[in-house]
């Protein structure tokens, strides 16, 4: 059922892009982020910002009037990669390919996984600090992933987070996460998130690996959304 799930503890030399597509997006996305972060601490003036939406529309233009290709089933279908390697490229946390992805770096040791990233300007929420929100957005994503060392992943059922300490923005964050248990579909992962040797956060989580294939997912919600 989730066979063909990107395995996503690869070293990060070995995740190259699967087509051409992706190794173009990937520049495009970074220069997107750059962009973006730049944006949020520029104080350019006026007439520069409105030229720079001008310009910025007209490339928004082009790309809507290229082919489009609409979510993971759709690059699957269109030949752009299995299943895994569109996540790694679409996914809203570790994206390569997805600008609003800081983007996440995982990798596992033994029973353990871990993660490294660093929330920019574009994530703060207290002065100086990463939003709440984003914190928890990580942990669902890290412990998500973290789950598949058991070999059984799931969709998120229940996270619960607490919030210890303020997780500071534009310095390394250090994650990492370990399975409890499983008991049938349930699996239990555990995490914390630290900046400069101290824990910020941690979390629980329990996934529940789901009774259809995950990659069916999009048209079972689709039938179950009303008409309209
Ligand atoms: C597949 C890899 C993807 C990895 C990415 C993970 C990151 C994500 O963001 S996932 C997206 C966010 N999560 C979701 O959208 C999930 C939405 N919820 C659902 O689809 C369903 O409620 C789902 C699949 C979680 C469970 O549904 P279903 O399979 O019908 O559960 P059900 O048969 O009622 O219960 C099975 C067991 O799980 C337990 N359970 C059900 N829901 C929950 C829950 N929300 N929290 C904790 N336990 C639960 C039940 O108590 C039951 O336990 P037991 O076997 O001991 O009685």
């Amino acid at each position: 059922m989730l066979e063909d799930l990107h395995n996503p503890f690869l070293p990060l030399d070995e995740r190259t892009p699967a087509t051409p597509l992706w190794e173009a997006k990937r520049e495009l996305a970074q220069a997107v982020r750059d962009y973006t972060e730049a944006l949020m601490t520029s104080a350019a003036t006026p007439k520069q910002m409105a030229d720079m939406s001008q310009w910025l529309r007209e490339a928004t233009a082009q790309l809507e009037q290229s082919p489009r290709i609409y979510g993971r089933n759709g690059y699957t279908e269109a030949g752009e990669g299995t299943f895994g390697e569109v996540f790694q490229e679409v996914g809203p946390l570790c994206g390569h390919s997805n600008p609003i992805a800081p983007p996440l770096e995982m990798w596992a040791e033994g029973d353990t996984a871990y993660a490294r990233v660093n929330m920019g300007w574009r994530y703060e929420g207290p002065p100086g600090c990463v939003h709440g929100g984003f914190v928890a957005a990580l942990f669902d994503e890290f412990l998500g992933m973290a789950q598949f060392m058991g070999g059984h992943p799931g969709m998120t059922g229940t996270l619960s987070i607490k919030y210890r300490r303020p997780t500071p923005l534009n310095v390394p964050l250090e994650l990492s996460a370990w399975i409890e248990r499983s008991e049938g579909r349930k699996t239990f992962v555990k995490g914390k998130l630290e900046a400069n040797g101290v824990v910020t956060a941690e979390c629980e989580g329990i996934f529940i690996r789901p009774t259809q294939p995950v990659t069916e997912l999009r048209d079972a919600v689709m039938k179950e959304q009303p008409e309209g």
